[in-house]
């Protein structure tokens, strides 16, 4: 087993019986909606809202049954990857594309659960460069306050063309390593009209980071 799968499958000993579980997106993700389809099989009555339409798609073929959208409820407990995590549980999230919905899960979760491997841990945010999502519509004004602020945007591409978010919208992957204060630089870049969301997830909305290691051994922090 990789250690992105121990990671996640450790996530899902918190999924309950009853209980509303917000799917997370990705390559780590990928194994708690493995498992959380098994403990579907097995009888538990688990409903399930997913952050993208790739982990929608998992969801469906696994036989997990998933809440319609815009009927969302309280969610219980949402397991999720990150592309960086910080010593104090601050996260970068959004390689994938899925941080908007995945914010949404996140903090509407009464515990959020970040499953990574060993590689994912850092001590200051940033090498990975922050996506921020923004709309289309006056993009290239958006793109320039991003570069006053110093974020070098790059507009992401996929298959030769801009890619294109589950909601329509662009990311534009910034350079602001290292970022010294994540929730400040986040509330700055909100301010901005035409971003959507940034990826950076702030330790407040963590309730532990599950950490899996090449050796198998797992750590979990608790925030
Ligand atoms: O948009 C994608 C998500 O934020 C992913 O959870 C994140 O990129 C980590 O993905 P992975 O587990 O594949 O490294």
């Amino acid at each position: 087993m990789n250690a992105k799968q121990i990671a996640a499958e450790r996530a899902v000993d918190y999924v309950k019986d009853g209980m509303i579980v917000g799917l997370g997106t990705g390559s780590t993700a990928y194994f708690a909606i493995q498992k959380i389809g098994s403990l579907v099989k097995q009888g538990m009555k688990i409903k399930a809202i997913a952050s993208s339409q790739a982990s929608d798609d998992l969801a469906r073929q696994l036989g997990i049954p998933l809440l319609e959208p815009g009927n969302e409820q309280q969610i219980d407990v949402s397991i999720d990857g990150a592309d960086e995590v910080d010593t104090n549980g601050n996260l970068i999230k959004g390689g994938g594309g899925a941080l908007l919905r995945e914010k949404i899960l996140a903090t509407n979760s009464k515990k959020f659960f970040v499953v990574v491997d060993e590689s994912k841990l850092v001590t200051k945010l940033g090498k990975f460069k922050l996506p921020v999502e923004i709309i289309k519509f006056g993009s290239v004004l958006t793109l320039a306050k991003l570069e006053a602020l110093g974020g070098k945007p790059v507009v992401r591409q996929k298959d030769g063309k801009d890619f294109n978010t589950d909601n329509g919208n662009l990311i534009a992957d910034c350079s602001f390593y290292p970022i010294e204060d994540p929730k400040a630089l986040h509330e700055q870049l909100k301010q901005l009209t035409g971003v959507v969301e940034t990826g950076i997830f702030p330790t407040e909305v963590v309730t532990a980071v599950i950490a899996a290691y090449a050796s198998g051994e797992t750590k979990q922090f608790d925030y």
